[in-house]
């Protein structure tokens, strides 16, 4: 059944995604799935995608403003934002290195024939960052790729929620920021991965309610293990707050569901 789920997943977005990207439909990016997994796209579509091209209903996009954002949380995001697109000939706007990413509170489901696969799945799982509804309670972030650089950069508020010490934000909160925006660039450069191993180490602590930056590079890859720095500092980048080294290695599909 697994096996059949999958296969239409696949067909389905091997026929949908080129379709959209022909009539330069935007395709929003998933995490956990890269074009070349899916049979039938060549190496052109370098970035994973996400679309639903057979129902009118849009997941929301949690990495987009909402009121709960702070002044210095738009500004940084609008800063990325417009990296996002540059001139071209003629004053024309094009797509720039940087790319936004969107963001949904479930994975698979939400892909191309995802509703297939969504059968087999838990129907309650949610991501972990997106599960509270609440606007600006727990996890509020947004994240840029640059393609050239092979770097990310995700700029979060932490909310009151995510408290650890008194007034300060939880050393695994800050743990899980760190393997969602790393675990998010090994996704777009190798496809589907799990993180192996994830060393942090907490230099100075982060104010609840404060927004910082957290910055990840690719280190190198190699065969199926990539490794991924990251820093997390203030929003000027005047105070480091966290550094930490992530590997990934990539696996199959069916390795996600090996019991
Ligand atoms: C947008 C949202 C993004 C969110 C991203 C979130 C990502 C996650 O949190 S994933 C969840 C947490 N991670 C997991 O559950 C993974 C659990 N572990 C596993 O599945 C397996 O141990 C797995 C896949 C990592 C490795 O197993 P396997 O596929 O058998 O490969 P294996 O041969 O053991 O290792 C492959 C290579 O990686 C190396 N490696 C594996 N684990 C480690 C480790 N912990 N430390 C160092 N190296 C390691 C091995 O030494 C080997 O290297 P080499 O090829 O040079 O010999």
């Amino acid at each position: 059944m697994l096996r059949r789920a999958v296969s239409a997943f696949c067909y389905a977005a091997a026929r949908a995604i080129p379709a959209l990207r022909q009539r330069n439909i935007a395709l929003p990016q998933l995490p956990f799935l890269r074009a070349s997994l899916i049979p039938g796209l060549n190496s052109d579509y370098q970035s994973v995608t996400l679309s639903w091209p057979f129902s009118s209903f849009r997941p929301r996009d949690y990495s987009l403003p909402n009121p709960s954002w702070s002044p210095q949380m738009l500004r940084l995001y609008n800063y990325y934002n417009n990296l996002c697109e540059q001139d071209g000939e003629g004053g024309k706007k094009e797509i720039g290195p940087w790319i936004r990413l969107p963001s949904y509170n479930r994975t698979v489901k939400y892909a191309t024939g995802g509703q297939c696969l969504s059968k087999v799945l838990q129907a309650k799982a949610r991501l972990f960052t997106r599960n509270i509804e609440e606007e600006g309670a727990a996890f509020e972030y947004a994240m840029f790729l640059n393609t050239e650089e092979k770097a990310a950069v995700c700029v979060f508020q932490a909310g009151p929620l995510l408290e650890g010490p008194v007034g300060n934000l939880h050393g695994g909160a800050i743990a899980t920021i760190i393997d969602t925006v790393t675990g998010a660039l090994s996704i777009y450069l190798g496809g589907l991965v799990v993180t192996a191993n994830l060393n942090v180490n907490y230099r100075s602590p982060i104010p609840l309610g404060s927004v910082v930056l957290v910055h990840a590079a690719l280190e190198k890859m190699e065969d199926r293990k990539i490794y991924i720095s990251c820093q997390v500092t203030s929003s000027d980048g005047s105070k480091l707050h966290t550094e930490a080294t992530a590997l990934f290695v990539k696996v199959n599909v069916g390795h996600l569901f090996e019991r």
